[in-house]
């Protein structure tokens, strides 16, 4: 297994955020997070990552407490792109993007041909080496989340963590984001709020209601008119695509007032 929770239970201050998350990420899968919001799936990211401690059980790496692996030791090898990840000094997109190699560093070592060959892979997959020399500034919302990307690439890691990454960006670069994660040879755990991509790019969804885990398996398993009705509140119709074969959701309306009624 990669990354693996065992059992754990977080709080801020007496309120329970996640209580009792089991799950285990397999080498290689794109294991989509959805759940509602405030389920809870930034602060299990947050855990995952090794940003924060669970109150108590147990996130793992291979096996081995992530507690007891160093902050660099894990920067090698887990890369986190946070939701409202920003970056203040005006910095070129390059430079945002070598930050990536800084856990594969030690103070004093000169910059090698496997830090510039990283960089230069990781602005090209997320689509931004054209914008290399760009300012931080200059960028918009949706450039600026495809520069996170590539500094957690650059990082070179076996898994990666996304916290809602299709936010900002346009229907094009959400497609081709998902299709590049679930291409890369790493392990990921993503949140996301678009059911019908979760469905279409991941391997195994689970899903979080109020700080639990409710539903874990594939898409098929997962995605059900009972679990959108009980988790997300929403009428929908639930089929196999003609077109990937994975499950399409058709949102009923609410509103039942039909056109010209
Ligand atoms: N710093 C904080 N102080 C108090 N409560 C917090 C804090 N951070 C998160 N919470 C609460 O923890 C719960 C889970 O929040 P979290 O951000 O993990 O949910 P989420 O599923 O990622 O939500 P969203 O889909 O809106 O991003 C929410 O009830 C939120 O209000």
């Amino acid at each position: 297994m990669s990354i693996t929770a065992d059992t754990i239970t977080w709080k801020i201050g007496s309120k329970t955020i996640l209580e009792k998350v089991s799950f285990a990420a397999r080498p290689g899968e794109m294991l989509g997070l959805l759940g509602p919001n405030g389920s809870g799936k930034t602060s299990l990211l947050r855990l995952l990552a090794g940003l924060k401690r669970p109150h108590s059980g147990t996130v793992s790496l291979d096996g081995r407490d992530i507690q007891s692996i160093s902050r660099k030791t894990i920067a090698q090898r887990v890369a986190f792109v946070e939701q409202h990840a920003t970056t203040n000094a005006n910095l070129r997109v390059v430079d945002v993007v070598k930050l990536g190699r800084f856990p594969h560093r030690s103070m004093f070592s000169a910059w090698t041909h496997e830090d510039e060959m990283a960089v230069e892979q990781a602005l090209e997959r997320a689509g931004m080496a054209s914008k290399r020399d760009h300012t931080w500034q200059s960028l918009s919302g949706g450039e600026r989340q495809r520069a996170h990307i590539a500094r957690a690439l650059a990082q070179t890691p076996r898994e990666i963590i996304l916290d809602e990454p299709t936010n900002h960006l346009d229907v094009q670069h959400q497609i081709a984001l998902l299709s590049l994660i679930s291409d890369l040879p790493l392990t990921s755990v993503i949140a996301l709020h678009d059911l019908n991509h979760a469905a279409m790019f991941c391997d195994r969804l689970m899903v979080l209601k109020e700080g639990s885990v409710v539903a874990c398996g594939t898409p098929e398993e997962v995605l059900t008119t009972e679990l959108l009705r009980d988790v997300f509140s929403i009428d929908a119709h639930v089929e196999l695509s003609a077109h990937h074969g994975r499950p399409l959701i058709q949102f009923k309306r609410s509103d039942r007032r039909k056109r010209g009624a």
